[in-house]
């Protein structure tokens, strides 16, 4: 399920979500110590990232991460790590922790089970996880287009994370997987502009995943997907 909060200003959105978010990472922080957020790339969260970057909280003890990466260099123009470093990862939250998910080399057998074993140690499950939405409903980079999108939306799948490689979009991917995602504990859907509500009116329609895999998180009745939509 869901609950949409709609914004007239992208600027009113990326403050309004900045203090949620910060808010869950404090009580996370409190509760335990530490926190973990994974974000989302592309070109909707800067301003997002920028807002939240300044808020006051004990970041040294914040893990951040992607829920997804193109498997890029980080001097690319692509890479969502880079997005991360030079939007979110400065002013207060400079101290925050990064756990990347692209390493060195191919993605092959042996980096991924690494990562997983990493990712399942240390980080999951996620207590703040920001998803985003592409125009053919992928999110994270469940891509429908791709020939993994069964076993990245199958529950029973035990890999956190695995290789995707959309037939539609640039650049092989790393993701975490929807049984890994589904578990966080705090659920948010970041999108803005006419064009994503129409998507997301289309994702609300129907209830085929691996045409939409975002309705996988939008119509699981034990989830509360928080949306935030702007103009
Ligand atoms: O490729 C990706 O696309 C989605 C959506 O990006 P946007 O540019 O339409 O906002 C993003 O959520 C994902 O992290 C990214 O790798």
């Amino acid at each position: 399920m869901y609950q949409l909060n709609d914004f007239a200003q992208r600027t009113d959105l990326d403050n309004a979500l900045a203090n949620n978010v910060a808010e869950l990472l404090s009580n996370a922080l409190s509760q335990k110590g530490k926190a973990s957020l994974a974000v989302s790339g592309g070109s909707t969260p800067k301003g997002f990232f920028t807002a939240l970057s300044t808020k006051d909280i004990d970041w040294q003890n914040v893990t951040v991460t992607l829920a997804d990466e193109r498997w890029v260099e980080f001097e690319s123009e692509a890479s969502n790590t880079r997005l991360v470093h030079e939007n979110l990862l400065k002013n207060k939250a400079a101290a925050a922790r990064f756990f990347h998910l692209k390493k060195a080399g191919e993605c092959n057998q042996a980096t991924l089970a690494q990562l997983n074993t990493d990712a399942k140690n240390n980080l999951l499950p996620l207590d703040v996880l920001i998803l985003g939405m592409g125009e053919d409903g992928h999110t994270a980079s469940l891509f429908p287009c791709s020939e993994q999108i069964s076993s990245a939306l199958a529950l029973d799948n035990t890999d956190a994370l695995m290789k995707v490689v959309p037939q539609t979009a640039p650049n092989d991917r790393i993701t975490f997987t929807y049984a890994h995602l589904a578990q966080s504990k705090n659920i948010i859907l970041h999108v803005c502009g006419a064009g994503k509500k129409v998507v997301l009116e289309k994702a609300l329609s129907s209830n085929n995943q691996t045409e939409m895999p975002i309705r996988a998180f939008l119509q699981n009745p034990d989830i509360n997907t928080q949306v935030y939509w702007a103009e």
